[in-house]
């Protein structure tokens, strides 16, 4: 099985001339099949701009990225749109849509499924927040579930449809230690159980040990990993 995530030498800048900054340089990373990546380093070092790369969120501008297969440098942006059908994104602040209840929400990941029908669609979603332990909030809105809750059905609407990549924007940041952990602990189970890798950004120094491996970033660059011991 290929690598699902491939980087190299990824350069970017945001604005031109005399405005131009460079905020990745070089960049190589590599994750691969099933593994669970952190992605951590101060704020301002590129972390977010890497991931929305990744995610097919921006184009690229120099180097090469292949994402489950696709190559980015290049790519339309019909390419790009299928990629992200194909990735499971969670972000910090949920993104839940206030006026749809969870399983509408989670629904939704599927509506560009072909072949679905409504029907399918929402017992596909009850079946993934019964996963997650919301079996009894389901017909719930965003407003009355905790943070935590609302995490837990970003998780599920980002699984529903089976994706080949997760890629999460500091998803525990926004939670107290103790849901954090729990959202992490629900998120590696979840992954580990269906061999999805995750590439997460995170400062959450509390969900560290959820990693397979950790990659520093600094500056735009990654800071080469110390050998072990
Ligand atoms: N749309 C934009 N236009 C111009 N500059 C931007 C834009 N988005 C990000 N930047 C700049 O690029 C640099 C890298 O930002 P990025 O969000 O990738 O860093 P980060 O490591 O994720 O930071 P944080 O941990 O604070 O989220 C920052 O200096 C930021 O100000």
């Amino acid at each position: 099985m290929a690598d699902p995530v491939v980087l190299e030498e990824v350069s970017y800048a945001f604005g031109e001339g005399e405005l131009r900054r460079a905020v990745l340089r070089d960049v190589a990373l590599r994750v691969m099949p099933g593994e669970i990546v952190l992605l951590t380093g101060p704020s301002g070092s590129g972390k977010t701009t890497l991931l929305t790369l990744i995610g097919a969120l921006r184009a690229m501008q120099a180097g090469r990225a292949r994402v489950l297969e696709t190559e980015l440098a290049g790519a339309g942006e019909g390419q790009r749109r299928a990629l992200r059908r194909r990735i499971g994104f969670i972000f910090q602040n949920h993104n839940l849509l206030g006026f749809l209840n969870a399983r509408q929400n989670v629904a939704m990941a599927l509506e560009l499924q072909a072949g679905l029908t409504e029907r399918e669609r929402l017992s596909r979603a009850d079946a993934m927040l019964a996963s997650v332990g919301l079996e009894d909030h389901r017909h719930k809105p965003p407003s009355q579930l905790s943070g935590g809750q609302r995490q837990r059905v970003a998780i599920a609407r980002a699984l529903v449809g089976d994706p080949g990549l997760i890629l999460a924007d500091e998803p525990t940041a926004a939670l107290d230690k103790a849901s954090g952990q729990e959202v992490a602990a629900l998120l590696r189970r979840m992954a580990r159980q269906r061999q999805v890798p995750i590439l997460m950004v995170t400062h959450d120094p509390r969900i560290l040990d959820m990693a397979d491996r950790i990659v520093t970033m600094e500056d735009g660059r990654v800071v080469p990993a110390l050998p072990a011991g």
